[in-house]
């Protein structure tokens, strides 16, 4: 496996502050890699130091095996960047900035930008500064894709972007892995990336506390389970349900209709609860989207010795950090 990017004990000190404490990221080339944490973890000085607009204080870090700091224009062509507080002013078009970003970049397909700009649905011939927060979020987008970079860096990327237009970021995102680029983004949320990411590395005050498959984050996720049960009292139904791996919380109690309203919490896949059900009267039954969310917020309150025991991956630094 070749790693597109590699962060080794990564630290950057800005005068007192601290903003990374020992970074280590190992980035597969061709896959979707976010990262998440709460705001001053530390996620756009790691992508700043990539882009080599910002230096580390210590470690090292390497974008497509070589240092940013001596990667120069060549390895910047490589790599699409939409930073985190993208600031578009000015008189010019759309269309003339992009051109300007493209004589820095490396040669640009017009078709693919025009592409790009309709399935976006941005018009390229207003100028920079009327457009609204979403729409130069959109500008800031197309620059980091329009020359298909074998890198996108792309900080924040859905911020001010509407439901409908994060989704059609969405699918650049995995188009881009299909053709073989790596994706690396950030959010300081996960479900803005969880549809889309292979791995998800978790910051912390500067730290990296976790790195997990989505996959994995789902499969610890909890369920939120509800039924309403006929023809059965709570005494059957809770003496029923008891053994049910992973199903936690379960509260059995009588509906002032007289139906039996079961609630509980369902970690892992629900074949056991929806087998178990199956022998009851079940009048209704709903069983949610695991919320990764949750998972995501019991990660940051967990031991390191409880993220272990979930099969997650804890990186030595976290650990160490916890000592
Ligand atoms: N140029 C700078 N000078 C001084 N402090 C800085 C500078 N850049 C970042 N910091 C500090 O470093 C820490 C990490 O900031 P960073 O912007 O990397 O976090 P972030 O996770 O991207 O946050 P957000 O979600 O708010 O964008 C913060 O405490 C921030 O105040």
């Amino acid at each position: 496996m070749t790693l597109a990017i590699e962060t080794v004990n990564l630290t950057k000190t800005f005068g007192s502050r601290q903003a990374l404490r020992g970074v280590d990221l190992a980035i597969p080339t061709g896959s979707v890699f976010g990262v998440i944490g709460p705001n001053g973890s530390g996620k756009s000085t790691t992508m700043r130091i990539l882009l080599d607009i910002v230096r580390p204080t210590s470690g090292s870090a390497t974008v497509l095996g070589r240092s940013p700091r001596e990667g120069g224009i060549g390895l910047r062509r490589r790599i699409g960047y939409l930073p985190g507080e993208l600031i578009l002013e000015g008189r010019v078009t759309g269309r003339a900035l992009l051109t300007h970003y493209a004589s820095i970049s490396g040669p640009v397909s017009p078709s693919r930008v025009a592409d790009l700009a309709e399935r976006l649905g941005l018009d390229l011939t207003l100028p920079v500064r009327s457009l609204s927060k979403g729409n130069k979020q959109k500008l800031g987008i197309i620059q980091a894709f329009m020359h298909d970079p074998h890198v996108l860096v792309l900080d924040e990327p859905t911020s001010g972007l509407d439901p409908l237009v994060q989704q059609i970021f969405l699918d650049l995102v995995r188009e881009a892995r299909e053709s073989g680029q790596t994706v690396f983004l950030s959010s300081h949320v996960l479900s803005e990336i969880e549809q889309v990411a292979d791995e998800v590395a978790i910051l912390r005050e500067g730290r990296v506390v976790t790195t997990s498959t989505v996959e994995r984050l789902r499969e610890v996720a909890q369920r939120r389970v509800r039924a309403s049960i006929l023809e059965a009292t709570p005494g059957e139904v809770t003496a029923h349900l008891n053994t049910i791996p992973g199903l936690n919380g379960l509260t059995v109690a009588t509906a002032p209709d007289g139906t039996l309203s079961l609630t509980g919490t369902l970690e892992g896949e629900p074949d056991a609860f929806v087998k178990a059900l199956a022998a009851l009267h079940v009048h209704d039954v709903s069983i949610e989207m695991p919320n990764l969310e949750d998972a995501v917020l019991q990660l940051y309150s967990e031991s390191d010795a409880e993220i272990a025991a979930s099969g997650i991956t804890t990186t030595p630094s976290a650990q160490e950090a916890t000592r």
